[in-house]
């Protein structure tokens, strides 16, 4: 479980807001503040989670972290019984008289979603797509009647009311929505949903080198690398991300390599990075993938050069 707060910031986590990051965030708060979830979906490496973070330590709440897997269940929201708590008194005071009280009592460990409903935290639900749709049903009962049913826990009351406070935030790839449930679809008509795209070459240039402090050329040089590559891929799946483009940046940088298209090292360095994806998106045949990527790094070398 990861929860976070409002101190809690690095270099590394910091959101670079640009116009349209900022818009986006101010807008997602008053939906929150109506009282309705927003839901960022877009593809993978665009800065979904990294905009929820920012939106949720935004509500100044305390912040849940969770991540949609198939094997998340009822028991990791809710909780669960996880064994038994005794405590035994032995009373000798009397020599010729033993005395034993002993009680045996079950423990409960409160689930994540829980924790946030009773609590009125900021909930990051980070690819709830990835959850079982049953499972994500239970999220259909807190946005509707504002209650948390209480499976298997053994109280009196079936439910919990829904703190005033509690809000949630969801996140997913619409690649990973073939198979999508009827279940599914009725959670997304609650939600308010905003699309995250991918961003200019201009704005991952600014956001690689504020992130890493490296050079505005080296940045350029490496936003535009990706930028041309993911224009090889239009519509297809998998096109490199701004991801990509921190990865390249940060070990340059650790290494000393330096960021231009014509040294081999930078040109190892990027296909070691963007092979496999090319490989994947593309279908191509590694070697097919190592030219292209090759021809795109000497292009970068060209303009270097303008
Ligand atoms: N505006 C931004 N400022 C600084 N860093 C950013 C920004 N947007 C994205 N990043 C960085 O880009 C990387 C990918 O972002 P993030 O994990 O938020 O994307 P995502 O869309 O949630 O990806 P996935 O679907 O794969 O989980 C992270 O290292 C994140 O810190």
């Amino acid at each position: 479980m990861t929860v976070l707060n409002e101190r809690v910031t690095t270099d590394n986590n910091a959101l670079i807001q640009d116009k349209s990051t900022k818009s986006l965030i101010k807008r997602s708060i008053q939906y929150i503040k109506a009282g309705y979830p927003v839901h960022f979906t877009g593809p993978s490496g665009s800065g979904k989670t990294s905009i929820a973070l920012a939106l949720a330590k935004k509500i100044k709440r305390p912040v849940m972290l969770m991540h949609g897997n198939h094997e998340l269940d009822n028991k990791d929201l809710i909780g669960s019984f996880n064994g038994y708590t005794s405590s035994k008194v032995v009373d000798q005071y009397v020599r010729s008289v033993y005395k034993k009280d002993e009680t045996v009592t079950e423990s409960w460990k409160d689930g994540r979603l829980l924790e946030a409903v009773k609590h009125g935290y900021t909930l990051v639900y980070d690819e709830f797509s990835r959850s079982r749709p049953a499972t994500n049903n239970i999220f259909l009962s807190i946005l509707e009647e504002g209650v948390l049913p209480l499976y298997g826990l053994k109280s009196t009351e079936p439910f919990l009311k829904v703190h005033p406070k509690f809000s949630v935030i969801f996140t997913s790839n619409p690649d990973e929505y073939s198979g999508v449930y009827q279940t599914q679809d009725a959670l997304l008509d609650r939600l308010i949903t905003l699309h995250v795209g991918f961003k200019g070459k201009d704005q991952e240039a600014v956001i690689i080198r504020e992130k890493l402090g490296i050079d505005r050329k080296g940045a350029e040089i490496i936003s535009g690398l990706i930028h041309e590559l993911r224009e090889e891929f239009g519509n297809r799946k998998g096109a490199p991300s701004l991801r990509t483009s921190l990865q390249i940046a940060r070990i340059a940088k650790l290494e000393d390599i330096p960021i231009n298209g014509s040294r081999q090292d930078f040109q190892q360095l990027c296909l070691d990075l963007l092979g496999h994806s090319v490989v994947q998106g593309l279908g191509l045949k590694i070697e097919e993938a190592n030219e292209l990527i090759l021809e795109v790094c000497k292009k970068m070398k060209e303009e270097e050069r303008g």
